[in-house]
């Protein structure tokens, strides 16, 4: 674990019209940890994740990243500085395989032509770099995959570009138990491998499985972002339903990095 955050936000407002969504929300990020942002339906979560993302632009704060302040204006500066997010629909196509899945709309030619070869190297390393065995061809169509390899692939697809940061939406929201257990070893691998996680989820049982950290936003703002290790499942409850914990001695807030 690291104490240096790759990604630090600070300050962040975010209106829609006249509702506003986030208030001074304030959350780190660190390398080689996975941090479960959880929050009740309408907290704000996926709307923080398309400021982080690139998706939405904030009214309001600082969006650091490797100790720099920056500017995200879009999903393409955030794809450059290595921030990817796979949301929940993963805009994967049926009618294409897994390589082409991966490489869609970065696609890699050689002149005016496909340079398939790379390509499907590139796909094959990327998914052995991730111990990832549960798809039998990287030339299968994505519609005869499960739920959990869909899932897998569209991972693997956004750690493909040398990512530093990956923004994972409920991605075990709709699989049966064995998928999910696949599901979240591949993201405490993906941490393992120094990559900086963030996991979306409002399964409990996940976010303690897998995460370093937690950062709970409630209405809008940043309850806590605590250790995992310091609290327990009914603090994050009590946290994400009411905006505070009984105990707060153990809970550090406005994201400041215990
Ligand atoms: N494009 C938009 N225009 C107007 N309001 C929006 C927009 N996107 C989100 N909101 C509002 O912002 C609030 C937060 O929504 P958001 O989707 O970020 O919450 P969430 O924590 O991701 O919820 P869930 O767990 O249900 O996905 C909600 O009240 C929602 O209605």
């Amino acid at each position: 674990m690291t104490a240096t955050p790759i990604l630090r936000l600070r300050g962040i407002e975010k209106s829609f019209g006249p509702v506003q969504v986030l208030h001074d929300v304030a959350f780190d990020v660190h390398p080689g940890e996975v941090t479960a942002l959880v929050g009740d339906n309408g907290a704000g979560k996926s709307t923080l994740v398309k400021c982080i993302g690139g998706i939405h632009p904030f009214d309001g704060g600082e969006y650091w990243f490797e100790g720099e302040r920056v500017q995200v204006h879009s999903p393409r500066d955030a794809a450059a500085m290595g921030v990817e997010i796979v949301y929940q629909d993963l805009a994967l196509c049926d009618n294409l395989d897994i390589v082409q899945n991966m490489f869609l709309g970065r696609e890699k030619r050689r002149g005016l032509v496909l340079d398939d070869a790379t390509m499907e190297e590139m796909a094959a390393r990327t998914l052995e770099g991730l111990s990832v065995r549960t798809v039998k061809s990287i030339r299968q169509q994505v519609s005869s995959l499960s739920g959990g390899q869909r899932q897998t692939v569209a991972i693997a697809k956004a750690v493909l570009w040398n990512s530093k940061v990956v923004v994972l939406d409920e991605p075990t929201a709709a699989l049966g138990v064995a998928q999910t257990a696949q599901v979240l070893e591949l993201v405490r691998r993906l941490a393992d491998n120094g990559l900086a996680v963030v996991l979306i989820s409002h399964n409990m049982n996940d976010v303690f499985a897998v995460s370093d950290r937690i950062a709970a936003l409630y209405l809008g703002r940043m309850a806590a972002q605590v250790k995992a290790s310091d609290v327990t499942h009914s603090q994050i409850v009590e946290l994400i339903t009411s905006g505070r914990s009984g105990d707060l001695g153990l809970v550090h807030t406005n994201g400041a990095t215990p």
